[in-house]
């Protein structure tokens, strides 16, 4: 058992050169042996990658924000390093190799490929900007490449991890340094059996950090945010919010399960099946104690609120006066599965099936196209699905002001509502 510490530090936490100043203050007082760091690409950098990548397919020119992302990561390190260190020398060699990538044809190789040899770079270069930094502050620490640890399959963009391989590469290549350093690798990358790199899905870090875990069996997870822990709502969506102190596992994930998109929706499983306590905390206010979220029973009673954003309600109609049953659910169902469209809520009537759906926009289109025949077909989008655990009364009524409610349903402990804002210009 190497009882390693985990941090992952994200996006927000990287963001500059003074965050990256102030992760490794957050180092300094806290590391132990063995140590492992996840880190995600700095700030924006993968959302701009994602544009040089559409650019590409779309043959626009994306000089210019390959341009503005290498005078991002060379700002920072001018910023942390003096003019003549080697971190220089690694940035222009990093972005060499990012250019010959771009120089693949795109007829050649799928968006989703192409996609993931693109993205990885936001991740390889922070994480060789802050190792160096680390270094330079005494901080002495081993940069490992993730995609020579995290195995997957090649389902690019969505990888699905294959635990059996990443658990070896864990203790045949990580195991053996982690002993004598701490190690700083990448969140969110990793590598199919053919060569190529994948990714986990956005904002997959978290999950990364996970995945390390539990094949280590590591002694804790701390994920640092901008926020100081888990709190009842999103504080940019919603005021006075509060801080939950503990949660359990199953909270936790129900939360995530629902939007929460402070922990990455995969994270909890992997940590709970090893009972390793999972920390959320902030780099803001590094000594304030967070959320530690662990097998504790249940306890939150506070009205939670999770809000998602780009929803799009399908209504599927019958069309020859027969009514909803098994079959017709299946039949719906089937096609969602093979689209791989996860539901965010349904709602069944005597001749239709309401469904919200993140609006991934041709995946819609397709469900709608295989099932026009059957079923005659209604979407309503720009909509928003918002759902209160631990509902009262007064909040529930609260929540509904000012809003056009398309769908609404309750249960005991949830209650959710699909609707869109109502405008109150010109009242
Ligand atoms: N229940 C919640 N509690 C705290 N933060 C939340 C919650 N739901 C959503 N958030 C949002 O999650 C953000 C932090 O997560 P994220 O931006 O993904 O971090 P990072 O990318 O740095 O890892 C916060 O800034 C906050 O807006
Ligand atoms: N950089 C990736 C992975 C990630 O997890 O980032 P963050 O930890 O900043 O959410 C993304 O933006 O999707």
């Amino acid at each position: 058992m190497s009882k390693a510490i985990i941090f992952k530090f994200g996006g927000a936490s990287v963001k500059d050169a003074q965050s990256v100043k102030n992760l490794a203050s957050i180092l300094l007082n806290r590391l132990q042996n063995p140590f492992l760091i996840v880190v995600s690409a700095m700030g924006k950098s993968t959302n701009l990658l994602e544009e040089i990548l559409k650019a590409k397919f779309s043959l626009v020119d994306y000089s210019s924000n390959i341009a503005i992302l290498k005078e991002q990561h060379l700002q920072i390190c001018r910023e942390l390093f003096a003019p003549d260190h080697l971190i220089f020398a690694k940035i222009e060699n990093t972005f060499l190799q990012l250019e010959r990538e771009l120089a693949i044809k795109v007829a050649d190789i799928s968006y989703d490929e192409y996609y993931d040899q693109i993205v990885c770079y936001g991740e390889l270069l922070s994480t060789k900007i802050v190792q160096e930094y680390l270094c330079s502050q005494q901080i002495f620490c081993i940069w490992q490449d993730a995609r020579e640890i995290i195995s997957t399959d090649n389902r690019h963009r969505v990888a699905q991890v294959n635990w059996e391989k990443t658990a070896l590469n864990c203790r045949k290549q990580l195991l053996p340094s982690l002993s004598k350093f701490p190690i700083i690798t990448q969140g969110f990358i990793g590598r199919a059996d053919n060569g190529k790199s994948t990714t986990l899905g956005r904002e997959g870090s978290d999950f990364t950090a996970a995945i390390l875990a539990n094949c280590l069996d590591a002694r804790s997870v701390t994920i640092w945010k901008d926020v100081p822990g888990v709190l009842n709502a999103d504080p940019k969506l919603f005021p006075d919010t509060v801080l939950f102190p503990k949660l359990a596992y199953r909270e936790a994930a129900e939360m995530t399960y629902y939007g929460a998109s402070v922990i990455h929706p995969k994270t909890i499983k992997p940590l709970a099946n090893k009972n390793i306590p999972l920390m959320v905390k902030s780099f803001i206010n590094p000594d304030e104690k967070g959320t530690l979220i662990t097998d504790c029973e249940p306890q939150q009673t506070v009205p939670t609120f999770v809000q998602k954003g780009d929803q799009i309600l399908v209504t599927f109609r019958v069309k020859d006066f027969t009514f909803v049953n098994e079959a017709r659910i299946h039949q719906i169902y089937a096609v969602l599965e093979s689209l791989k469209i996860r539901v965010n809520l349904m709602q069944t009537s005597a001749i239709s099936i309401s469904l919200c759906l993140d609006k991934e926009f041709l995946k819609v289109e397709k469900l709608m196209q295989a099932l026009k025949t059957h079923f005659e077909i209604r979407y309503n989008e720009d909509l928003k699905l918002l759902t209160v655990l631990h509902p009262q009364q007064e909040v529930i009524s609260r929540m509904e002001e000012g809003k056009e409610i398309l769908l609404e349903q309750k249960t005991r402990n949830t209650f959710q509502i699909v609707f869109r804002e109502v405008s109150t210009a010109g009242a």
